[in-house]
């Protein structure tokens, strides 16, 4: 059994300060995931204040790129210093989890279609690791450098690796309502398109409306919840909202 999950950027950071860590919600995370009795685990996080503040300094999206390695570095460095954060808490909670930088290992072409690897991801989960994949520049043809989400990486990887479990993590219990009650189940995008927003803070990728949007295009059913609920979606439980 497989499973995805993703550590929202604004959660394990203070997305509002750049470059700031939320180390105590992201340990909190760790502990949840050491405790699991989860067989076949990947870990993908996202930019938070990492990623989308020099994302946005510089002017990448996911569609428009730069051909400043400056700005490449700059996106690309601040990600991999999260990187090494995620996975140093995971570590002190004794989980052999291993880094994926998907720069290296992904690009687009000239319509924007993804190609990721993912035999090593695989290859690292059959010898008992949990790779830890983040959102990250990748290399776009003809326009240099765009943003690759976590939440693509996620589809991405759900797909490849045929998982039977998928979820993301955010800041909210699960996607709201006009009212801020959590929905349930959501299997039609139109039927919910007037609550999705973007991010309350700085997100060069397009908040709820654009995860909900990729998950909906997943084909198997995807979890959106908040922190206190990591426990049990990894436990095998209806947690948040079902989409699709
Ligand atoms: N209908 C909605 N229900 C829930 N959240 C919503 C809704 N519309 C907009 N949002 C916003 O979407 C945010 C979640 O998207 P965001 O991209 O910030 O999350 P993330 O994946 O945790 O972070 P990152 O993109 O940095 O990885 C919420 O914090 C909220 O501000
Ligand atoms: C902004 C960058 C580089 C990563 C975006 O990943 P996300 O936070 O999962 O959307």
């Amino acid at each position: 059994m497989t499973t995805v999950l993703k550590l929202g950027g604004s959660v394990i950071t203070e997305k509002d300060r750049p470059e700031t860590l939320d180390g105590e919600t992201l340990a909190a995370l760790a502990a949840a995931v050491a405790a699991a009795d989860v067989d076949d685990l990947v870990i993908v996080h996202g930019g938070g204040s990492f990623g989308h503040h020099h994302a946005a300094e510089h002017g990448v999206s996911t569609t428009e790129g730069i051909h400043d390695v400056r700005g490449v570095m700059d996106v690309h460095g601040a990600m991999t210093t999260l990187n090494r954060f995620v996975l140093s808490r995971l570590h002190a909670e004794d989980v052999p989890a291993v880094p994926v930088h998907p720069f290296s290992t992904a690009k687009r072409d000239a319509d924007g279609e993804l190609t990721l690897m993912t035999e090593q991801v695989a290859t690292m989960v059959d010898e008992g690791f949990v790779p830890v994949l983040h959102g990250d520049g990748v290399v776009h043809a003809g326009e240099g450098v765009t943003v690759l989400s976590g939440d693509e990486l996620v589809t991405e990887l759900a797909t490849a690796l045929d998982a039977d479990r998928v979820g993301l993590c955010s800041t909210v219990p699960g996607v709201l309502d006009d009212d801020d009650a959590v929905i349930p189940h959501i299997d039609d995008f139109d039927a919910v398109a007037d609550v999705l927003g973007v991010s309350d803070a700085t997100d060069v990728t397009g908040g709820m409306a654009a995860k909900v949007r990729e998950l909906l295009a997943l084909g198997s059913p995807a979890y959106v919840f908040g922190p206190e609920a990591v426990a049990g979606f990894l436990a095998g439980d209806d947690v948040g909202t079902r989409i699709g």
